[in-house]
């Protein structure tokens, strides 16, 4: 039973708070098939978990509702930047979906502290709403397993059983049907984030029409390069550099042309190589240590560039407080 609502507190409405930290992710592979009749298109993805965190906090409250902040501990410059407070939301909608589930739901106000670039490609809201169903799960002790949850998150977003899960992962289907991957050491990376987003949908359309052009058919099914998953386990950066690939990554630049630049400028800065995450605009720069990135990251940001170090692989969503208020 909910502890706000057992034992001594069985009358008397007693708020808890459940904190989640939630990983955003790289791409460290992308490839990408033709567009399928749900407006899907197939992937073949190997996901990082990178060292950059979302964090919701879910409050139980006394009125029924769901309702959605952001905390004032975010690192992002959120001015002009979309992000909906209402039912679009990510976290929202994870709410919902776990209030639909369980017997004990209250009120919810989730509290999201923003640390990922929006519509940057690393998987942000998707983080959210991988975080806000842990965080329900607990506030309603919902009891529902890892699987399960998984399967909920997959009802939110291609992107969202992967922030659950963390680590290194291949995803398949639309990226959502995910095997672990080993990963024997951390990988060091940069990453380039932009002042604006670009919409996933629009990256993708934009790859559909060059390849239109080109008359250009992908075969299937999709595979993820072996040497990617070969590197990874060996924890050999200079390796992994070599076989980076990002399908979208042709479509972001046709849209943001400076991305092109950008890679450009990290790999002659002494990145082993550069790619867009995702479907960008953050470009993910591998470097051969920590000592590196903290360098490289610190003269882009010299340089103007917003450039950030981190590591990967991390664990997915995790409870890091819970409290009766
Ligand atoms: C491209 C990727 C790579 O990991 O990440 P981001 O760049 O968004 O972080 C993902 O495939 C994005 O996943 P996610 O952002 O969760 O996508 P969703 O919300 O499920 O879908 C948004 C829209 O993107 C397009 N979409 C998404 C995934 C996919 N496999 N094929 C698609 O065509 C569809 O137009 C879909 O309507
Ligand atoms: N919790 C959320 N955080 C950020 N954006 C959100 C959230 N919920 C919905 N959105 C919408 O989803 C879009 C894509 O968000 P995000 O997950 O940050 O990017 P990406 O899909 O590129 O990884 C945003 O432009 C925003 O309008």
């Amino acid at each position: 039973m909910n502890p706000a609502i057992s034992g001594a507190n069985r009358g008397r409405f007693v708020a808890r708070t459940v904190r989640v930290r939630a990983p955003g992710k790289v791409n460290v592979s992308l490839n990408v098939g033709p567009l399928r009749p749900d407006g899907y298109h197939s992937v073949a993805s190997v996901y990082l978990a990178v060292s950059l965190y979302e964090e919701v906090a879910a409050t139980s409250t006394e009125e029924p509702g769901i309702t959605v902040s952001i905390g004032p501990a975010s690192t992002l410059d959120l001015d002009g930047v979309d992000i909906p407070l209402d039912e679009r939301n990510l976290a929202y909608k994870a709410a919902a979906i776990m209030r639909d589930v369980s017997e004990d739901s209250t009120g919810v106000h989730l509290e999201i502290t923003k640390r990922v670039p929006v519509a940057g490609g690393m998987g942000g809201g998707s983080a959210d709403a991988a975080a806000t169903l842990l965080a329900c799960d607990a506030l309603w002790n919902s009891g529902l397993s890892r699987e399960e949850l998984a399967h909920l998150a997959a009802e939110l977003g291609a992107d969202v059983p992967f922030s659950l899960l963390g680590g290194t992962a291949v995803g398949l289907g639309i990226g959502d049907e995910l095997s672990p991957a080993l990963a024997k050491a951390q990988m060091d990376w940069v990453l380039v984030c932009a002042d604006y987003g670009l919409s996933t949908p629009e990256v993708f359309h934009a790859l559909d029409r060059l390849r239109d052009a080109e008359g250009l058919v992908i075969p299937e099914p999709l595979e993820v390069d072996a040497k990617i998953l070969q590197s990874l386990r060996k924890g050999d950066p200079d390796a992994l550099s070599k076989v980076l690939i990002n399908d979208l990554q042709r479509a972001s630049i046709e849209l943001a042309p400076e991305l092109r630049d950008t890679i450009g400028l990290g790999e002659s800065s002494g990145a082993l190589a550069g790619i867009v995450s995702g479907s960008g605009p953050t470009v993910a720069l591998l470097a051969p240590n920590p000592r590196a990135a903290e360098e490289l990251a610190e003269e882009l940001r010299h340089l103007g560039h917003n450039a950030l170090a981190v590591h990967g692989p991390v664990p997915g969503a995790r409870i890091i407080s819970d409290t009766l208020l």
